[in-house]
């Protein structure tokens, strides 16, 4: 006896990340009847808001609120406690965002392709079938676990996920892997109370940023307490009754420590592995990414993929841009692309955060362009007087100007507030504003952004 249950959608959405649920409420909202798949529900809302940026970003915010005297480990807990309090209400809300609509639902299950127009989640008696003309994969990524002996195995071995939720604060914590994520956990845990190593593969921190921003970078990580040892390569992973060792080498001479917590952060990789592509004939590259056209289209052209899925940057807002690719492309004109996307910036939220955009100067001088450089230390900006009244004056203001133009082509902004005032240079990027139009225009005081008034006279090449 058949005992599957079969649906009927016009769009499938595969994964509940900041695109495929953007898409899902959009589409819904304009009448379509959507069906979106999370694999789990812990996950309702996806990467971003249950175990990625939000839970992060909080960590961080009680990670500096800690003083000397509060008890670490109390303190730490509490934390966690309130980022599971956000986590919890942002899940619900989003779950009830898109399946509260008349013409939406949330199934719940991992889902894989059995045609390029259906897909199935759960085994047997229990198996439902959806099929739909329009899918869009939004799966994510998931973290890559380096091959070193023995890590896979260990029992102290953490994920990103897990470092959200913690109970106990570990007294040291290894990171194997000196990016975004790591750099971003080292801080977080640092300013908890772990002891921090990260052990970065690389001869140096940071090496897509220009050597100056990474050294200050590197600088007030190392003044802060953090352990880096660039140059390393991790060999082995052996637990032991009082944590695991952790052996790497660097120039072939062998170094051991000890961890309570083991945290690879090499990056990650697209999460297509159990969604039998195949059976859709969606093809993807050597990694795993889904391959997509500048309109996201797959090698299905009803099946589009957004997100870290397809191999882009892995940014939240990116995923978000993505689905005003598809959206514009199912209802509306189908002109919008990735190859819209100028001055696209980015942030790591260490203490203070970095935030880029554009060419690096190493990059700009590799094109052959005619530069000039505008770089200050925050602590030498007069007019930047919102650093001292937050008591936060390390850091760095570096731009990439175009000589003749007086364009801004990139800049790296090390300091309180970063994440924010990128956006405004991104934004005179994309619309054409000059380093003196920035240089001279009027900010409330003290700000952060009042450092633009100085720092475009601080020419230093
Ligand atoms: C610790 C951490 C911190 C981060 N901080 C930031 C930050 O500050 N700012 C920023 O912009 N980005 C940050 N990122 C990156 C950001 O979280 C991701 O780029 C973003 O969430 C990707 O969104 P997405 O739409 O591709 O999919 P995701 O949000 O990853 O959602 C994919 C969903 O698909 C589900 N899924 C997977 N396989 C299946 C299947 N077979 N069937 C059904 N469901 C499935 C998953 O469970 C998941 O819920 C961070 C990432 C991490 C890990
Ligand atoms: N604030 C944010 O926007 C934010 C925060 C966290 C994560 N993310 C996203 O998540 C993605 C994944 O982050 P990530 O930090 O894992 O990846 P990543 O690619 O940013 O950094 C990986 C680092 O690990 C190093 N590495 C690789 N293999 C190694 C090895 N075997 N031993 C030691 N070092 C090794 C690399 O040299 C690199 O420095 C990022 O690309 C980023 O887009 C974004």
């Amino acid at each position: 006896m058949d005992t599957t249950t079969a649906i009927t959608a016009d769009v499938i959405v595969l994964g509940f990340g900041k695109g495929g649920k953007t898409a899902a409420a959009a589409l819904a909202d304009a009448g379509k009847q959507v069906v979106l798949i999370e694999q789990a529900e812990g996950m309702y809302g996806g990467t971003c808001p249950n175990v990625g940026c939000i839970p992060t970003k909080m960590l961080v915010h009680y990670s500096n609120a800690k003083r000397l005297e509060d008890a670490a480990q109390e303190f730490f807990a509490n934390s966690i406690e309130r980022v599971r309090a956000l986590t919890t209400a942002g899940r619900a809300a989003n779950f009830n965002a898109i399946d509260r609509k008349d013409t939406a639902t949330v199934i719940t299950g991992s889902a894989r392709f059995t045609d390029p127009h259906t897909v199935a989640v759960g085994e047997g008696h229990d198996e439902i079938t959806v099929t739909a003309s329009t899918i869009l994969i939004n799966t994510g990524s998931e973290p890559i676990v380096p091959d070193i002996e023995g890590i896979a195995d260990s029992a102290h071995l953490v994920s990103s996920s897990d470092l959200t939720r913690l109970e106990r604060l570990p007294e040291h914590l290894v990171i194997i892997g000196g990016g975004y994520l790591g750099l971003e956990f080292a801080s977080i845990y640092r300013h908890f109370g772990s002891d921090v190593t990260v052990l970065e593969a690389a001869d140096h921190l940071l090496p897509k940023e220009d050597d100056d921003i990474a050294s200050v970078a590197a600088d007030i990580l190392a003044g802060d307490g953090i352990t880096i040892v660039t140059g390393s390569t991790v060999t082995r992973v052996v637990d032991t009754e009082g944590g695991a060792l952790v052996s790497y080498t660097i120039d072939g001479k062998t170094y051991t420590i000890r961890a309570d917590a083991v945290l690879p952060a090499t990056g990650r990789k697209p999460a297509t592995a159990g969604l039998n592509l195949a059976a859709a004939g969606v093809e993807t590259t050597p990694r795993g990414a889904v391959i997509v056209d500048e309109f996201l289209r797959t090698s299905q052209p009803h099946i589009f993929a957004l997100g870290d899925v397809n191999g882009g940057p892995q940014f939240t807002y990116i995923s978000l841009d993505d689905s005003r690719i598809v959206l514009d492309r199912l209802l509306g004109y189908g002109t919008r692309s990735t190859a819209d996307r100028v001055a696209v910036p980015q942030t790591m939220f260490i203490t203070p955060p970095l935030a880029t955009v554009g060419l690096t100067e190493r990059e700009a001088r590799g094109r052959g362009l005619n530069i000039k450089i505008a770089r200050e230390n925050v602590a030498n900006i007069v007019a930047f007087r919102r650093a001292y009244t937050v008591e936060e004056t390390r850091g760095v203001m570096k731009f990439i100007l175009d000589a003749e133009t007086d364009l801004i082509l990139g800049a790296a902004i090390l300091s309180i507030d970063a994440q924010e005032v990128i956006n405004t240079i991104a934004l005179a990027m994309r619309q054409g504003v000059t380093a003196a139009t920035l240089q001279d225009a009027i900010y409330t005081h003290p700000s952060t952004s009042e450092a633009f008034n100085e720092v475009f006279t601080k020419i230093i090449a």
